[in-house]
């Protein structure tokens, strides 16, 4: 079931990135796509970084066919637009190009765009994913005070960076953190963004924070997503995080 709430977009990173340790091709990135797809997955994500670490040119061709399979499921691609990214989108045009401003070597995604420091120069790329037809996404901190610029340069949606949300759940401050997060996607639906979320989020945290935070068109899920695979499979796992999205909404 696709739930018509808050779409899930499973992020196949995690499975490349333990392909990448042997010249096997085990485990697949497309059959992991498409088992995701065939249990109810809104649509598929990857972040196919300058280094390769995980998520590899081929790969971003390979399940642009997959999903061309797929009517009404989405394909996001992650990445830098001064690095590789814009390539990857005017050879495949994606539904939804998230602009994350990662440096080349970076460990994870850690950091949103900041405004009006980066306004201009993302200007001309946005428009340019749009005329081919690509939703643009920017990559933000939680921050309601940075909605109305990400709106003003031209952004279809934000992704609110939900690690601060994560690393402070089942703690105190996990309260301040929400209505943090709540602010922030309050601020950017006023302004006419709409909003999606992603980092560290996993089975726990998922159904509170949709409960609280207004309005989440999407959730893109990997590292605990595919962890809880190697335990359930993919079929039960993404059954179980669409099982979390729903109860938010009870
Ligand atoms: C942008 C973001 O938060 C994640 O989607 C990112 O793809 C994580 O990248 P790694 O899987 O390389 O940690
Ligand atoms: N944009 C977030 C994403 O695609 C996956 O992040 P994570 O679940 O691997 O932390």
């Amino acid at each position: 079931m696709v739930h018509p709430r808050t779409a899930l977009s499973v992020n196949l990173n995690k499975v490349a990135l333990v392909r990448n340790t042997r010249h096997l091709g085990i485990p697949s990135v497309t059959r992991a796509a498409t088992l995701c797809l065939q249990a109810g997955a809104a649509g598929i994500t990857v972040h196919p970084r300058p280094d390769e670490r995980h998520i590899r040119a081929h790969d971003v061709h390979d399940l642009a066919a997959v999903l061309k399979a797929w009517p009404g499921r989405e394909y996001n691609i992650e990445g830098n637009p001064f690095h590789n990214l814009m390539d990857f989108v005017r050879a495949v045009r994606p539904h939804q190009a998230t602009f994350v401003p990662d440096s080349e070597g970076q460990f994870t995604s850690d950091h949103g765009w900041r405004f009006p420091d980066d306004a201009e120069r993302l200007r001309p790329l946005i428009a340019e994913c749009q005329a081919l037809g690509v939703r643009v996404s920017l990559f933000m901190d939680a921050e309601a005070e940075q909605m109305a610029a990400a709106k003003a340069v031209g952004a279809d949606r934000v992704e609110l960076y939900t690690e601060p949300y994560a690393a402070a759940f089942g703690t105190p401050g996990q309260t301040e953190q929400l209505r943090r997060f709540a602010q922030a996607s309050q601020a950017a639906l006023d302004a006419g963004l709409a909003v999606n979320a992603g980092h560290d989020l996993n089975r726990d945290n998922l159904t509170p924070f949709l409960r609280t935070v207004p309005g989440v068109s999407e959730v893109s899920i990997g590292h605990a997503l595919i962890a809880d695979a190697l335990e359930l499979g993919y079929e039960a796992t993404v059954v179980a995080y669409q099982r979390c999205i729903a109860d938010a909404f009870a």
